[in-house]
């Protein structure tokens, strides 16, 4: 369980987020949704240490993140798989050793375990002999796939992902959250996801954060959102005509 107190963090004049608190559980998909400018990616960034909150802290469970040292940091950062925008693999790097990355930075392993476990994640996300290709062969959804691979190389207890379906046709942005939702099923990990996807949030959004201005403006479940009475979360989640159209029949 992840548990985030009161976070703050500004860029100069900017104070972008105004003191969000949170619960993310094991186990589950929980999103952070919201308009552009909200904070959604500034706060998953406070939370994996990318960006210091000017003030809050951010409990592993239990374990606050905030207030250690980097070298103490270390243990955390190896149960935390990060899947960030663009997919961020490393273009002059092959697929099998852009999943071996992680584990070439925090294990010890040989180059044989090292090779089993990228094999094992490559086929876990359905691209087994797809070792020696180069992120630039790859389609958009396959590269998602490689970095998913990246981010459970490590067995992570916790997993960040950040926009997973942008730039993905709607067909694929499905099959890469069923693979997030089967994940962290499978291996009970706490996952935070920050997306603007409806898909997304009706598909796999057990917990929903929606940020408005900096703040927590609603919480719940995708079973809930359809049902809220919060204006300025009907305003985001049924903007469009089709989706007006398709609450009326909830
Ligand atoms: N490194 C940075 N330096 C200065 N300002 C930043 C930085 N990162 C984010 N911001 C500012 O923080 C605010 C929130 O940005 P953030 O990327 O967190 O929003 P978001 O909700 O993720 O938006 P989007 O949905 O468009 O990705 C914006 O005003 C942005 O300009």
């Amino acid at each position: 369980m992840i548990e985030i107190k009161d976070i703050h963090k500004s860029f100069g004049e900017n104070y972008v987020l105004k003191g969000i608190s949170g619960l993310f559980q094991d186990g589950r998909n929980n999103l952070i949704i919201g308009g552009s400018g909200s904070g959604k990616t500034t706060l998953l960034k406070c939370m994996v240490g990318l960006h210091e909150p000017d003030d809050g802290s951010v409990l592993y469970d239990g374990r606050d993140f905030t207030r250690l040292s980097n070298q103490e940091r270390i243990e955390i950062r190896k149960e935390i798989g990060m899947l960030f925008q663009n997919s961020a693999l490393f273009d002059s790097m092959t697929v099998e050793d852009n999943i071996m990355f992680p584990l070439n930075m925090f294990t010890t392993q040989s180059r044989e375990e090292k090779l089993e476990r990228a094999n094992f994640c490559l086929s876990r996300v359905n691209l087994e002999g797809k070792n020696k290709l180069f992120p630039s062969e790859l389609s958009g959804g396959m590269k998602k796939r490689v970095g998913i691979a990246r981010a459970i190389s490590m067995q992570p207890k916790y997993l960040f992902v950040d926009e997973p379906n942008s730039g993905l046709d709607p067909l694929t942005s499905i099959v890469i959250d069923e693979l997030i939702n089967e994940l962290t099923d499978e291996y009970n990990m706490t996952t935070v996801v920050v997306t603007h996807d409806m898909n997304s949030v009706m598909g796999i959004g057990e917990n929903i954060l929606f940020l408005a201005d900096g703040r927590k403006e609603w919480e719940g479940s995708n079973k809930e959102i359809a049902h809220t009475n919060n204006p300025k979360v009907n305003d985001f989640v049924f903007a469009s005509k089709f989706a007006q159209a398709a609450r009326e029949k909830l």
